[in-house]
């Protein structure tokens, strides 16, 4: 394959799709394979369809000579030119990886960034092999800092990101227990997720480490450039105040950020709050134009959303869990003051041998608070030992809740992604 006649047709249109049913007119084409489907078998209608050209990898779809390239691997081609385009780009790239709030984070930080600077940041959750090829390709060129969300399962797969994004600036959010399955033990999360520090000191890179978190300290050591935010002693110093479900942050210190009341329900995001302040801070966003744009942010797609179901506050958490994340959303629901309390959990999936020792785990957690009722939904809960109720699946746990016909009740749903814990309050 020849990158350069590539890079000069993706300079033409400048708008990549791997998937007819979302494809736009001039769109550049490229068939992936998946667990599903060949995506080569699609490229002919790609074109019949507007695309502008078809990256093909089997030389039997090579139908359109003038509009197709035949390359050895569609998937690696993407990636190179992904590559080819970053290196076109002489703008800071902020990587974000870590265990939880990735999302949470990029968008906070690219709200706080977008007050001051065009930014351009990871769309959603396109994290992977395939989303951070996408969406260093949809960076034009008068943007003036991108921001990278890189997610992983496994080993070298970070290495590989910073291999195509060559990011400038970091941050590993925090190291927990997810995706277990993949990386063996919490120690080796800490080793996959330490890839971006370990890119950051070979190539003179800077950091931002939440100061609170020795680990991710002793992580850094070695990196050119460290900048520190967190609850003391670090660049950017903030305060969680909890007076509501709504999180409000007080930045304090020289900064003129001030007071920042969130959308975010739950203490767990301070971190990903004051890492905003500080990355936005530290690229000269005016300072008084932060708060108000961190506050502005709402999330979305069942990220620890709050919805108002009559006199009941629902704290809808569906969107993943795992232990690490579990721990911190029960923490802090046993934190909030409220006549009844309720909770709706469904199993934690991709944790490999530890699944059923961490499900026990929560089961004790769960026990050190008075709870109006429990509900354990699910996959491993079966298995486990507690005093609680067990139901199958979320459309039974849905029926439960509509049949108890609570009023001012505060209710906590969360579950990994499989478990669709959203289908709770559905019907
Ligand atoms: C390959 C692909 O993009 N698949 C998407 C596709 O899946 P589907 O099941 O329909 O088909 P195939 O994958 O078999 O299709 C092969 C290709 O054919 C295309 N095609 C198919 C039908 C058709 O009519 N026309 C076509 O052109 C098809 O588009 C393929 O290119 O559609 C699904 C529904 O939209 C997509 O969900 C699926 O996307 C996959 C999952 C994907 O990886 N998408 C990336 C762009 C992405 O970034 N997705 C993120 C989720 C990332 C994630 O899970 N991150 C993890 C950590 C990373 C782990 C990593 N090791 C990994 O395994 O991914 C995290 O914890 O955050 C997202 O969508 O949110
Ligand atoms: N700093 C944090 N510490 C612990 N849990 C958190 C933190 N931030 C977010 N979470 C939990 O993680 C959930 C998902 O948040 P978010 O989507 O931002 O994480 P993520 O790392 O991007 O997840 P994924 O890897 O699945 O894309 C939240 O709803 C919340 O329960
Ligand atoms: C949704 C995906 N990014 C993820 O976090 N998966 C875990 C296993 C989950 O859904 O909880």
């Amino acid at each position: 394959m020849n990158i350069e006649q590539l890079y000069s047709i993706y300079e033409q249109h400048r708008s990549v799709q791997t998937d007819t049913r979302k494809l736009k007119a001039n769109d550049i084409f490229f068939a992936l394979k998946g667990g599903n489907f060949n995506g080569n078998e699609f490229a002919a209608k790609a074109l019949e369809m507007g695309a502008a050209f078809a990256v093909v990898d089997e030389a039997a779809y090579f139908t359109v000579p003038d509009k197709m390239m035949l390359v050895d691997d569609a998937l690696t081609a993407l990636q190179q030119l992904a590559l080819h385009h970053r290196r076109q780009l002489n703008i800071p790239f902020l990587a974000i990886t870590g265990t939880n709030g990735k999302t949470t984070t990029k968008e906070l930080i690219n709200a706080a960034l977008s007050a001051g600077l065009k930014t351009y940041a990871t769309a959603g959750n396109l994290n992977n092999h395939i989303g951070v090829p996408l969406t260093i390709l949809s960076i034009l060129p008068d943007v003036e800092i991108a921001v990278i969300e890189m997610g992983a399962n496994h080993q070298l797969e970070i290495a590989a990101y910073c291999q195509i994004a060559l990011p400038t600036h970091g941050i590993i959010t925090n190291i927990g227990k997810a995706h277990l399955e993949g990386f063996g033990s919490e120690e080796g999360v800490k080793k996959a997720k330490g890839e971006l520090y370990d890119f950051l000191r070979d190539n003179n890179g800077t950091v931002f480490v939440c100061n609170d978190y020795g680990y991710l300290l002793d992580m850094a050591k070695g990196i050119p450039h460290i900048i520190t935010y967190g609850s003391s002693d670090a660049d950017y110093v903030g305060e969680a105040l909890a007076d509501s479900a709504f999180l409000a942050v007080e930045v304090r210190g020289n900064s003129q950020v001030g007071f920042i009341q969130t959308q975010l329900v739950g203490a767990y995001n301070f971190p990903n709050v004051m890492a905003a302040v500080a990355v936005a801070t530290y690229f000269q966003v005016p300072e008084k134009d932060i708060a108000p744009a961190i506050a502005h942010y709402a999330p979305s797609n069942n990220r620890s959303q709050v919805i108002r179901q009559g006199s009941n506050t629902i704290i809808m958490d569906a969107y993943n869990a795992n232990p690490s994340s579990m721990r911190a959303a029960i923490e802090n629901f046993a934190g909030i003051q409220a006549p009844k309390k309720i909770l709706l959990l469904g199993a934690m999936m991709e944790l490999g041998a530890d699944s059923l020792k961490e499900h026990q785990e929560l089961v004790h957690l769960l026990e050190r608070t008075h709870w109006d009722a429990v509900v354990l939904v699910g996959g491993d809960f079966k298995k486990v030992n507690h005093p609680y109720i067990f139901l199958e699946n979320a459309a039974e746990a849905g029926k439960w809740l509509q049949q108890q016909q609570y009023q001012d009740a505060y209710i906590l749903i969360k579950g990994s992604r499989t478990t669709g814990m959203e289908k709770v309050i559905a019907g």
